[in-house]
């Protein structure tokens, strides 16, 4: 039988099966025989041992199709990253961080601005205008209008997708709305209780039907990006493309360079601002991490 794994604790795994439920299966010789360790987000086979206590064997892992770190899951299929509008201002350092992160490991980001009640529809779509033009998907949300959650479910239809965001956007709101009957018990909100204390977080798969996935992660506040040269980092911004062939220098950073176009589009206002100045911030504290 074929499942994913969903959740890992001491040294059991819990294997969502469509229509079958889940399994609590050992992964006796997996590392042998692959030499890889299960992880969260598995497809696996497994063998079912006892079916009345729902147990079983892992007896192979399925090629995975990524694997993050951040949080730790494989075969994700994309990412929401969720953002208020209002209420908290909305970081958007922070958010290029997570598209950049995101980016790198090739996982598809779709940008959720909730709390759309608090600002205009002017303020909406100026904010959101400035990732839509980049080649982002943005929707609105607002869980006191019940607005956009239809949208967000459709997006997670079939998928596995993670979560983010930083505290107070009203990420638990969302999920509790977009999942009402998910199995989200030990979700968001046991999340909650435990981020006071010092437990250690288990990466958990919550299934929200047969075939959709969402993982939850705790709110976060500053993204520290690595493994990213700063000369690459331009590479990340895709709305830079466009220009940088007709700047004067291969390989130019658009920052001091004369004659660049991507510092022409800005002047014209054909490139964000707001973006432009967080690519030179991370440019240089990618810089500076390098001397160390
Ligand atoms: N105006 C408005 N307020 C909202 C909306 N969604 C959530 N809120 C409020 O925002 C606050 C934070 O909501 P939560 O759902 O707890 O946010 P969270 O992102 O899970 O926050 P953490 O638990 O800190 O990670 C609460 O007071 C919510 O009532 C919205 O769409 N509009
Ligand atoms: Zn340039």
């Amino acid at each position: 039988m074929q499942g994913k794994i969903i959740k890992g604790i001491a040294g059991f795994y819990y294997i969502h099966t469509p229509y079958m439920g889940v399994y609590e299966c050992k992964a006796k010789g997996i590392f042998r025989s692959q030499k890889i360790k299960p992880l969260v987000g598995d497809n696996v086979d497994i063998d079912v041992i006892d079916e009345s206590n729902k147990k079983g064997n892992i007896v192979k892992i399925l090629e995975r199709k990524n694997q993050l770190i951040r949080p730790m899951v494989s075969n994700v299929d994309q990412a929401i990253i969720i953002f208020a509008v209002s209420s908290p201002k909305p970081n958007l350092n922070l958010l290029d961080r997570f598209l950049i992160m995101m980016l790198k490991e090739g996982v598809n980001t779709i940008i959720c601005f909730n709390k759309s009640d608090l600002v205009s529809e002017d303020e909406f779509d100026n904010l959101s205008n400035i990732y839509r033009s980049c080649g982002y998907q943005v929707i609105g949300t607002s869980t006191v209008l019940d607005e956009g959650i239809q949208a967000v479910q459709a997006l997670l239809e079939d998928k596995t997708t993670v979560l983010a965001g930083p505290s107070g956007v009203g990420k638990s709101s969302l999920i509790n709305q977009i999942t009402p009957n998910a199995n989200m018990e030990t979700g968001a909100i046991s999340d909650k209780i435990q981020r006071g204390k010092h437990t250690t977080r288990h990466s958990e798969l919550h299934y929200i039907n047969e075939t959709s996935y969402i993982m939850d992660t705790p709110g976060f506040s500053s993204l520290y990006l690595d493994g990213i040269e700063c000369n690459e980092l331009k590479d990340y911004f895709s709305e830079f493309t466009e220009y940088e062939e007709g700047c004067r220098y291969k390989g130019c950073i658009h920052i001091n360079e004369p004659d660049c176009r991507v510092k022409d589009a800005l002047e014209l206002g054909e490139i964000s601002e707001v973006r432009y100045r967080n690519y030179v911030t991370i440019y240089q504290e990618l810089k500076d991490q390098r001397k160390y």
